[in-house]
């Protein structure tokens, strides 16, 4: 009853939240089998449960990838027009968040690149000795 969610302090501090109709890699990952199985194309959820058994290419390959990312695997097939065709059937939704669980990939600028606006620090000194030396070699 109580509409009272006006400035609510959640306190739900890390997770945002799933917009419905959005499917997330845990939930992916609750239907992988052939009694339930969801695969992620293309940033979209697919329940292909009902097509196991009449896939082309068999169902072993559907278990293969089933609660995970396929668009690889199903692309390296170079599946038809037809193929593709019968996506909208089983479509699910969007895929919401990740699709890897967390994979560091953080670039770290490492030290010793003379990138936009950081050189070295102990590059001064040596280019001030370089060029005094220049100079009184020339000069000698
Ligand atoms: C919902 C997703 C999928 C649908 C609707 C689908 C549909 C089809 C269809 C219609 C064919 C017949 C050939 C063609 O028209 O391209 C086929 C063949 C095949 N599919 Fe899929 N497929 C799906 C997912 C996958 C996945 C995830 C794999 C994983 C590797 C896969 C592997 C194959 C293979 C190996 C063939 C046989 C190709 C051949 O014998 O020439 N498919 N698929």
């Amino acid at each position: 009853m109580a509409e009272a969610s006006s400035s609510s302090t959640t306190t739900q501090s890390e997770k945002p939240v799933q917009p419905e109709g959005t499917y997330s890699l845990e939930q992916l990952k609750e239907h992988g089998t052939r009694e339930s199985l969801w695969m992620l194309l293309h940033d979209k959820v697919y329940d292909v449960t009902a097509f196991i058994d009449e896939h082309p290419g068999g169902d072993e390959v559907m278990i293969e990838e089933a609660g995970r990312d396929a668009t690889e695997a199903f692309e390296d097939v170079g599946h038809s027009d037809e193929a593709r065709d019968m996506l909208p059937k089983m479509l699910l939704g969007d895929f919401y968040g990740e699709k890897k669980s967390k994979t560091k990939k953080s670039f770290s600028s490492n030290d010793g690149s003379t990138s936009s606006g950081g050189f070295p620090i102990w590059v001064v000194p040596v280019a001030l000795i370089a060029a005094f030396l220049a100079w009184r070699v020339f000069l000698a």
